[in-house]
């Protein structure tokens, strides 16, 4: 059967529940992802001093070919874009500043160390989102930053988030697309505290001297990110969830969901909807944590779909702002990406192919039967026919076919490295 003849059945099979399958491949084309680029080099970034990686997350794994330059990050990440189908974005960390070989610290990181960033996105058609890198930093060696008790410590990441944001107004008008600053900071503790709540007093007035500064939202957005626990900050996380979404909601700040940073059976798809209810937008590194935060590449698995069904059958395409987390060196990381994106972009599709409103008819109706007999009944019908056509028309490879074009980039590129 061709690409073509494959998917004039499934549209038959989901023109049966009212669903039209070509409108749904316009709307998914207009869905940008943010691509994180820390995949692409392990989390290292180009700092002229960089440190080893810290704030208590690893990536375990050496698969040779990792990108060692700006130029070689961005090489790999237009590879992947080339598999990925439609228009995405691009997630920077401020470790991957182009300085020019000088040492800049990074409360002194201004817009024009991302130049080349922005001329690239141009020249690609890319949105840039970004995040201060609080971590991997000599000031951030006893795992403290923003709720440090050193005041002269403290300053220092405020006035480095200061810049972030000004970095990210910078890519917003540059690019017209507002840019999404993320602020994570791992500060915890290894054991229990003895007091909770004065790092929490003290990250609160760091966000509010950061935030202090209005940024005109249509070109930088701000976002937090919560945390359950790192390595060495198992017993006390200061960025808890609640933290966060008391913050968020008082000082209207999206709050951004990783879904690696909860309860091993807490999950991020059934706080969407409540969180919605309260903010108007919220933003989500998906991720997939193995038995902890272990950042894993993103699998087309049941919570992968759970979160784009909620998304999308609340209407919410335009109120998440979906970015990406995992690190992986373990594979190829071009393989990475691809994989990864394609499983966000496929559950999306996923739940734009099963007939919403009609299910949701039956819980009010009481008739969970049907309910769970249809839930059950499209997790087989011919969604990778649709998904199939969609890479064609789109212009990327169909199938696997696009790991044959990341084993031809391995010998031609990555394996001169
Ligand atoms: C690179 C980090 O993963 C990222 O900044 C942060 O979002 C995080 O998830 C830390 O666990
Ligand atoms: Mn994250």
């Amino acid at each position: 059967m061709t690409v073509q003849e494959g998917y004039q059945y499934a549209k038959k099979a989901y023109e049966k529940w009212g669903i039209n399958v070509d409108e749904v491949l316009n709307k998914l084309k207009q869905v940008p992802i943010s691509i994180h680029c820390w995949q692409g080099d392990d989390v290292g970034g180009f700092e002229v001093n960089a440190s080893e990686l810290s704030g208590g997350i690893d990536v375990t794994g050496n698969y040779p070919g990792k990108a060692r330059t700006p130029e070689e990050l961005r090489q790999d990440l237009e590879k992947a874009l080339s598999l990925i189908p439609g228009k995405h974005r691009v997630n920077l960390h401020a470790i991957y500043a182009e300085t020019g070989g000088e040492a800049v610290d990074r409360d002194q990181l201004e817009p024009k160390h991302f130049e080349n960033w922005v001329k690239w996105a141009k020249d690609n058609g890319l949105g840039l989102d970004f995040n201060p890198t609080v971590f991997s930093h000599p000031k951030a060696e006893d795992g403290l930053t923003l709720s440090h008790p050193d005041p002269e410590i403290r300053e220092f990441w405020i006035n480095h988030c200061i810049a972030s944001r000004k970095i990210g107004e910078y890519f917003g008008k540059e690019l017209g697309s507002a840019c999404l600053t993320n602020i994570w900071v791992p500060d915890g503790y290894k054991d229990v505290p003895s007091d909770r709540l004065t790092p929490r007093i003290r990250l609160k007035d760091s966000l509010d001297r950061i935030f202090a500064e209005e940024i005109d939202e249509a070109y930088n957005i701000d976002a937090v990110e919560s945390k359950l626990f790192g390595i060495g900050s198992e017993s006390y996380v200061v960025g808890s969830h609640e933290f966060y979404l008391g913050y968020a909601l008082k000082n209207n700040k999206l709050c951004l969901l990783d879904t690696g940073h909860y309860h091993p059976t807490e999950t991020v798809s059934n706080k969407i909807s409540a969180m919605l209810l309260y903010s108007d937008k919220l933003a989500l590194h998906v991720s997939r944590p193995v038995r902890w935060d272990s950042d894993h590449v993103v699998t087309l698995d049941d919570e992968l779909r759970e979160i784009a069904l909620e998304i999308v059958r609340n209407d919410a395409l335009d109120k998440v702002m979906i970015g990406l987390d995992f690190f992986d060196a373990s594979i190829n990381r071009v393989a990475a990406w691809t994989i990864g994106t394609r499983n966000m972009i496929k559950a999306l599709l996923y739940a734009m192919l099963v007939p919403n409103d009609h299910l949701k008819k039956l819980q009010e109706e009481g008739n969970f039967t049907d309910r769970l007999a249809l839930i059950e009944e499209f997790k087989t019908y011919p969604f990778g026919a649709v998904w199939d056509y969609y890479c064609d028309q789109m212009g990327v490879p169909v199938k696997e076919g696009w790991l044959e074009d990341v084993k031809a980039y391995e010998q031609s590129a990555l394996a001169n490295r």
